[in-house]
């Protein structure tokens, strides 16, 4: 009787089966490519639905994102996966996307987008302006006179403290490190979250004149690298959804895949590697919730959060593979927050991105960390006659809150929305989603978090890790992983068959 779902006895055969476990944005776009590749792949994934954090709401004539909500295509790999995908037609751009606020003093001010606009800006102090315009001199006189060495582990907010003064952080930073990550700019680390910055210190020292000077040393040198990011430059034009929302990118990716090659409801509970040195086929085995039998495969793309990685069973040459070496991951809790007013009862709305909360301004009575005017970016995701927003509560600055219950969350965004946009009465519509981990805070130990995750893959051969715990948080770093996964283990089957005929 036939015990597993793979012929045994072929191990020989040309085509090679790869498994990729979870089915958000990492983990279908590495299947597309290996599928494109001309590889068997099962998609494995413990919910539902295929997805994970992109995840798109259509009802009663509203169209909302629960999850991500827009990405960029500043990563070939997004690039490529669009256009492979036929998806150019469906990219819908935000209108008036540049215009972005931030509350100060209990009032939402326009972000500036440029150095004039900065010091016309009511965002910062005079004092603070100068600070700016001067870093070039002043950051070495503020900070430690040495750059910070490779090792340590500066905070984000430590870091732009020394370059630019604590306004600064607190009302450009940490909103932005708000909006991006759910995070604060005291709980993450420098050197993983903006690793070109912190490079651009090594290299300069100053941000203002490194930047110039890399710029400049850019437009001079005329080699393909500078090439490539005009080419860049010409194509991105800013953050984009798509129509039917974000959900249309991870949808589409499942239709190319295919039904029968994607298992939803199909939770990973053990992973075997049994290398018997006769063969580079088959080294794999999984179980998992949706399926007794066990299925036998060649390579293996990992796409789950590290936090669930920990609860898979995990055996090498019939010996647990113990991941106590895995360091405890940080995940932040956040609520999402959907309303929807009549326009007649907002008095004040704003056109644009969104609006972001710095932390300071808690002491002005708010408790949201920011919301997006989703129909002012996107009309016809609402009737004509109401304004759709997304609000975000919780992260670092407020776990517990986040936990709380959709009628007490109505109330906290009703009333910042009330002191922002003017909005008068209750929602005409209120939905609440929960994300009890959100987002993997890349805090203070997140470098090893990253030694881990590279050792995993060098004692498992065959086993490869992708997603958004590693290079980035956003949509687009998350395909990149993907890809770059399906890449590595393109070349690993290649070389393992090379290997298998000699
Ligand atoms: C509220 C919110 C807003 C965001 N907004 C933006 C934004 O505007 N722009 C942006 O660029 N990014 C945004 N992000 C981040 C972005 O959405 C994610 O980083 C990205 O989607 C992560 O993709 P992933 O494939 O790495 O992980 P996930 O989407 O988390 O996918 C992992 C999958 O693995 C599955 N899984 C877990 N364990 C197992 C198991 N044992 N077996 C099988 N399957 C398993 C999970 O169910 C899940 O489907 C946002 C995230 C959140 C939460
Ligand atoms: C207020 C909370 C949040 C808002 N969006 C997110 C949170 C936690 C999640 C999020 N948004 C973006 C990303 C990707 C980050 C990246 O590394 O590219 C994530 C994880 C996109 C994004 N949102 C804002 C910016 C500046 C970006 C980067 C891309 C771009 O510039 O478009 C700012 C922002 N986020 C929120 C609002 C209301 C807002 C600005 C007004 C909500």
């Amino acid at each position: 009787m036939k015990m597993t779902s793979s012929v045994k006895d072929d191990k020989h055969r040309s085509v090679k089966r790869v498994a990729v476990i979870g089915a958000g944005v990492s983990g279908l776009a590495a299947a597309y490519k290996l599928k494109s590749h001309g590889l068997d792949v099962t998609v494995f994934e413990a919910e539902g639905r295929a997805g994970g954090r992109l995840r798109t709401v259509s009802r009663d004539g509203l169209v909302w994102d629960e999850g991500a909500n827009t990405m960029t295509e500043n990563e070939t790999e997004v690039k490529g996966l669009i256009s492979a995908l036929g998806l150019q037609e469906k990219q819908q751009y935000p209108l008036s996307q540049h215009k972005r606020y931030i509350v100060k003093n209990g009032t939402p001010l326009l972000v500036p987008a440029n150095p004039a606009a900065l010091l016309k800006s009511n965002l910062l102090s005079a004092q603070s302006k100068i600070h700016v315009i001067f870093e070039p001199f002043l950051w070495k006189r503020n900070g430690s006179s040495t750059v910070c060495d490779d090792d340590s582990e500066e905070s984000v907010s430590r870091f732009f403290e020394r370059h630019f003064g604590k306004e600064v952080v607190d009302y450009l930073i940490d909103p932005f490190v708000g909006g991006t990550s759910a995070a604060d700019p005291e709980s993450l680390s420098m050197r993983h979250s903006f690793p070109e910055l912190w490079n651009l210190e090594k290299r300069f020292g100053s941000i203002i004149s490194g930047a110039l000077q890399s710029s400049l040393f850019g437009k001079r040198n005329k080699t393909g690298e500078t090439k490539d990011a005009s080419r860049k430059n010409k194509h991105q034009r800013g953050s984009f959804s798509f129509h039917g929302g974000m959900q249309t990118l991870t949808d589409t990716l499942c239709k190319e895949i295919g039904k029968d090659d994607l298992t939803l409801n199909a939770k990973v509970l053990t992973l075997a590697y049994s290398h018997d040195g006769s063969s580079s086929s088959e080294n794999w085995s999984i179980t998992c919730t949706s399926n007794k039998k066990t299925q036998d495969v060649d390579a293996v793309i990992m796409t789950a959060p590290l936090g669930n990685v920990k609860d898979i069973q995990i055996t090498k040459k019939g010996t647990p593979f113990s991941l106590n070496f895995l360091p405890q991951v940080t995940y932040l809790p956040l609520s999402v927050l959907i309303t929807t007013f009549k326009k007649e009862n907002v008095k004040r709305p704003l056109e644009g991105f969104g609006v972001l909360v710095p932390s300071k301004e808690q002491q002005n009575g708010f408790r949201t960390l920011g919301t997006l005017f989703s129909s002012m970016m996107f009309p016809d995701r609402a009737p004509s006659d109401v304004h759709l927003y997304t609000t975000f509560i919780g992260g670092t600055r407020n776990r517990e809150l986040a936990q709380a219950s959709t009628d007490e969350l109505k109330k906290i965004v009703t009333s910042d929305l009330r002191k922002l946009l003017g909005v008068e009465g209750e929602p005409t519509f209120v939905n609440h989603f929960y994300w009890r981990k959100g987002f993997p805070l890349y805090g203070h130990n997140y470098g090893s978090v990253l030694e881990a995750i590279d050792r995993m893959e060098k004692d498992l051969p065959g086993f490869f890790y992708a997603g958004n715990h590693r290079g980035g948080l956003s949509v687009g770093r998350a395909i990149a992983s993907g890809c770059k996964a399906a890449d590595l283990v393109i070349s690993y089957l290649n070389n393992a068959s090379d290997n298998s005929v000699s």
